[in-house]
């Protein structure tokens, strides 16, 4: 498939500590991209430089054939450039049904009517209806965030993402926090992503990460150092020396 999203030579210091060295990586659509490294390796500020979250000292990023490196982020979402966070940002007070509402009519520009009128709007519904039992949470769509586990609320920010109609998903450690009763649940989600989105998920369980990606990228102190087929990483003598350095057991990355 064609290319979709690019980054070019990103680059990022905080202090005199370089947390993204030089970092260049194509997605086409439907790409499904497992971003893996040690504790610190520099992921999640990846993300954050895809998204606008934070501005690179060096490096492009580039959208469907647009240079989008000094748009902020909520130009960002617009254009199709979608994240999830590592630790859940939602409203506990506030139900499934109403964080996707929301989201549908900020990115349709009428969240300032907020929810007194949209009731009435049978297009809305559905596509929230359509979104939420896409991620499995029709039941519990009507109860408070704060009232549903935890393996739910995970699967409610990528529902929330999905109302933003993104082109690229950038996940991050979709299943961290989430007991592992649940993460079936999680990976029967990530399955079932609309198959023309390019997702790049980041994670640290390595079952989910082979279960789910086609290609793995390996981030060590801020540089690429692998990139190429889930079966391959295993093997590969530097991704061992970064894992190692880092962790007591070889497993991490078999
Ligand atoms: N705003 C910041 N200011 C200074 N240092 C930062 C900042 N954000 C991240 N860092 C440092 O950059 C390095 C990379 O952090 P990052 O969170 O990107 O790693 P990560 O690979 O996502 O790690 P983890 O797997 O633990 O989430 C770390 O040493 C971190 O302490």
């Amino acid at each position: 498939m064609s290319e979709l999203f690019r980054v070019e030579g990103l680059t990022k210091s905080f202090g005199g500590l370089a947390v993204s060295r030089n970092i260049s990586l194509a997605m086409p659509a439907g790409e499904r991209l497992a971003l893996i490294g040690p504790n610190g390796a520099g992921k999640t500020t990846f993300v954050n430089l895809v998204t606008g979250q934070i501005k690179p000292s060096a490096g492009r990023v580039v959208l469907n054939g647009d240079d989008v490196t000094d748009l902020g982020a909520v130009r960002r979402v617009r254009k199709g450039l979608v994240r999830t966070f590592q630790v859940t940002r939602l409203f506990s007070d506030m139900t499934p049904e109403e964080h996707v509402t929301l989201t549908v009519l900020q990115r349709e520009g009428r969240a300032s009517r907020i929810l007194s009128r949209f009731t009435g709007d049978s297009t809305v519904a559905d596509e929230v209806h359509g979104l939420l039992g896409a991620l499995g949470l029709v039941e519990v769509a009507r109860r408070k965030v704060g009232e549903i586990a935890y393996g739910q609320q995970r699967l409610l920010e990528i529902a929330i993402a999905l109302a933003l109609k993104p082109k690229v998903l950038l996940l991050d450690e979709p299943a961290a926090g989430v007991p592992s009763s649940e993460t079936p649940r999680i990976e029967q989600a990530l399955e079932r992503l609309p198959p023309s989105l390019a997702v790049l998920m980041i994670e640290h369980d390595m079952d989910l990460v082979f279960r789910f990606a086609k290609r793995v990228v390996v981030l060590a102190a801020g540089e690429i150092i692998f990139e190429g087929l889930p079966f391959e990483v295993a093997a590969n003598d530097k991704v061992r020396e970064a894992y190692l350095g880092n962790y007591a057991n070889a497993r991490s990355v078999a």
